[in-house]
């Protein structure tokens, strides 16, 4: 569904930090992304998210090359991706309920189409007696919740997190494990940059391993 090759990627005239990146996403897979901190994971998922473009390389999202593609059409590609950032991106000024609804009223849907969805999303992240509160009010770990159901709430058929246990103790971090599993076993492509050690050794999956700008990819 995502296909990478020989892609490169450059910040302005720096030095190239992701090089000759070849590989492909499957459907229903489920994929660690790691490596030593600067190795690039966070710029590989902003490619993946194509909210950066490479300097060199064919990227292919969903069957569209993304060197070519109208760019009328990459918010459509783009919901298709559920995206959970380091720092979370929670509107402070929305409760928990509203962030986590706001792609889909963003997107023109009825709230009454919606309202038990989101709900239930929230119940399943263990946010229901959290959901009218504001972000601020939140732990780490329940915003890092609050922003993996954001992600899912649209049904996206690849979800990427970037460092998603990386705010939250060894207990939460499994339960948040168990839940990408459990979602990846409803269809969906897991991502998860991670140099979380313990989380690694808990899923025998396969790993993408970034290193001195290249990529490894182990089965
Ligand atoms: N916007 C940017 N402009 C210039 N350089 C950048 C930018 N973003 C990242 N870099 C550089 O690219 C390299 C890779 O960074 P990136 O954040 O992708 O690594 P990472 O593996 O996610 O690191 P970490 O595990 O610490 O989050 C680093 O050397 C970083 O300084």
């Amino acid at each position: 569904m995502i296909r990478f090759e020989n892609v490169g990627l450059r910040y302005g005239m720096g030095p190239e930090i992701l090089k000759d990146v070849t590989f492909q996403l499957e459907p229903q897979s489920f994929q660690f992304l790691t490596g030593p901190s600067g190795a690039g994971k966070t710029s590989l998922i902003r490619l993946l998210f194509m909210s950066l473009r490479p300097t060199r390389g064919l990227i292919q999202v969903f069957g569209h090359d993304l060197s070519t593609i109208d760019k009328q059409k990459l918010p459509n590609l783009r919901r298709r991706i559920g995206v959970v950032f380091q720092d979370f991106r929670l509107l402070d000024h929305l409760t928990t309920y509203e962030n986590v609804a706001l792609p889909l009223r963003v997107a023109g849907k009825d709230e009454s189409d919606y309202r038990s969805d989101v709900v239930e999303l929230l119940k399943w992240v263990g946010l229901g007696e959290r959901m009218h509160v504001m972000p601020p009010i939140l732990s780490g770990g329940e915003k890092q919740r609050a922003a993996i159901a954001r992600a899912l709430i649209t049904r996206p058929e690849v979800l990427l997190a970037d460092e998603p246990t990386g705010n939250v103790d060894p207990p939460l971090a499994r339960r948040l494990l168990r839940l990408f599993l459990e979602l990846n076993k409803l269809g969906t492509s897991v991502v998860i940059a991670t140099h979380d050690i313990a989380l690694l050794e808990q899923v025998d999956a396969r790993r993408m391993v970034l290193a001195d700008g290249r990529l490894s990819v182990f089965e």
